[in-house]
């Protein structure tokens, strides 16, 4: 890949996506204004059905905003060779990445998949070794399928597959919902050692706000497809200002005294 002079950076400006139902129309993210950059960790929170989904759609150039528009490193996100080179940079963690994998295809198949697929030059077989190493596993899981794979293992493996391509950014969807309380808490260490030690940027979308201040530095919350507020994670577990921020808030599970 031909590295950019500085760091990787997706943004999303002004974006609104509306869909047309049977019902009426919904406007699913409006006006939408982001950036992550390499290095650095954004958790985007907020309600069921504020947006997060659609708004990550647009950023993967997998649907196209009615407004605004996605720019990677500075260029406009569209067209296929500039989409590609985004894909190999900015990479993606499905909701639910376990069932994500192909239950047919051996784990090495599975990861030599997006190296082939972007055509990144080099020794994929290191490659991939490399990646499951990142992800805490040994060669021995090369030949398994996902069946034969844990929880655990196959959400490492679908990590594993996003980390491949040795991408600068990563754009995680709940990638920790739904796990118990070890699972979450390996997957959430995972992927701050690639932040902190790799300066791998992060897109981090949650409901869980306790798992995003964990990761990241800032974040947005997002309310019916607007960004309600903004600012230090910290802060925003701390003193919430927007009613919805509250309400996230107060419905973080709180260890008994
Ligand atoms: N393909 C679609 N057609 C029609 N409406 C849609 C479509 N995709 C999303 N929506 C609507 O857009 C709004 C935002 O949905 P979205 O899935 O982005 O929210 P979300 O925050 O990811 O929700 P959740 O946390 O429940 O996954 C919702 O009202 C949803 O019903």
């Amino acid at each position: 890949m031909i590295r950019p002079a500085g760091p990787t950076t997706l943004r999303g400006t002004g974006l609104t996506r509306t869909y047309r139902t049977r019902s009426g129309e919904v406007t699913a993210v409006c006006g939408v204004e982001l950036e992550v950059r390499e290095g650095e960790a954004l958790g985007v929170v907020g309600p069921s059905g504020s947006g997060k989904s659609t708004l990550l759609s647009l950023l993967l150039a997998v649907e196209r905003p009615d407004r605004g528009e996605v720019l990677f490193n500075g260029a406009p996100l569209t067209g296929r060779q500039q989409i590609r080179r985004a894909r190999q940079a900015v990479q993606y963690i499905p909701q639910d990445p376990a069932s994500s994998l192909d239950p047919r295809r051996s784990v090495e198949r599975q990861l030599r998949e997006p190296l082939r697929r972007f055509r990144v030059p080099g020794d994929h077989s290191r490659l991939v070794r490399d990646a499951l190493e990142q992800v805490g596993l040994g060669t021995e899981h090369l030949d398994r399928r996902a069946h034969e794979l844990s929880g655990g293992q196959a959400q490492r493996v679908a990590i594993a597959r996003a980390l491949v391509t040795r991408p600068r950014i990563l754009l995680a969807d709940e990638a920790v919902s739904g796990l118990d309380l070890p699972l979450r808490n390996q997957v959430l260490d995972l992927l701050q050692d690639q932040h902190v030690r790799g300066g791998l940027g992060l897109l981090f979308i949650s409901h869980d706000l306790t798992a995003v201040r964990s990761l990241c530095e800032r974040a947005l919350v997002l309310d019916h497809g607007q960004v309600v507020e903004e600012g230090p994670a910290d802060r925003l577990l701390e003193s919430p200002r927007h009613p919805t921020t509250r309400q996230l808030v107060d419905a973080v599970p709180r260890l008994p005294a």
